[in-house]
């Protein structure tokens, strides 16, 4: 690995925004040259999630994630050095974690909905992107996507959405849209901003191998 520094690129939104459709059609454009590492690999176990006044958990607030973990793995990887760890997964007793390896590369995209909100992440990151969309198109997507990926059903998407979703979307994550470098429209598609933001990926990878 050369001598130049990781570029680090942040991509953010409010859950059902498309953040991880955006990184995923990212990467995909890339054979090489590009990493990614998401706060969703570092939620602490379910049993030091925080309850709600209702006894229903809360996996919506900043304390949710492992954050001191996902910060050195991030510095790692803003050095220059692979990492190593399990993935989350959604607390399903079914399936066998698996250990994920981050290798190393110029560009790294860091992807999760307090990233800008953790001091320690956020000033690791060169280029701010926040994926945006309009709160029923969001609430939407998840709804779909809850049901159709992960069996829950709508009443428990309905109740996370507005006792967990909204309040630490206005509190932890909207706040930070007027800091970003780019913010990109989702409610239809992002196709134009991703062939820019692919443009600008690939003159990183070429600076650093040069
Ligand atoms: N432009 C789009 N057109 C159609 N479906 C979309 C679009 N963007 C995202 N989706 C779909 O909406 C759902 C939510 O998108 P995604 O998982 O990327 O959101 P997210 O911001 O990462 O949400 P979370 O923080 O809850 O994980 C997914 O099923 C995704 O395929």
């Amino acid at each position: 690995m050369s001598e130049n520094k990781p570029y680090i690129i942040g991509i953010t939104g409010g859950s059902g925004s498309g953040k991880t459709r955006f990184l995923r059609s990212l990467i995909e454009s890339f054979d090489s040259g590009v990493a990614s590492i998401s706060q969703d690999d570092y939620y602490r176990p379910r049993e030091h999630q925080l309850v709600d006044k209702n006894g229903e958990f809360n996996f919506d607030r900043p304390e949710s994630i492992d954050y001191e973990h996902f910060a050195s793995d991030l510095l790692a990887l803003s050095k220059g050095n692979d990492v190593e760890k399990q993935e989350y997964t959604f607390n399903n007793p079914n399936i066998q974690p698996k250990n994920i390896l981050i290798k190393a590369a110029p560009v790294i995209l860091v992807e999760g909905i307090f990233i800008f909100h953790y001091q320690k992440i956020s000033e690791l990151i060169d280029l701010k992107v926040f994926v945006d969309a309009k709160d029923y198109i969001k609430l939407q997507r998840r709804l779909t996507r809850d049901r159709v990926e992960r069996g829950y059903d709508a009443d428990d998407v309905l109740y996370k959405y507005e006792n967990h979703i909204m309040p630490s979307y206005q509190k932890y994550i909207e706040p930070h849209k007027e800091h970003a470098d780019i913010v990109v429209p989702n409610n239809t598609d992002f196709g134009v901003a991703l062939d820019v933001l692919k443009a600008f990926i690939q003159s990183k990878i070429n600076e650093y191998t040069v």
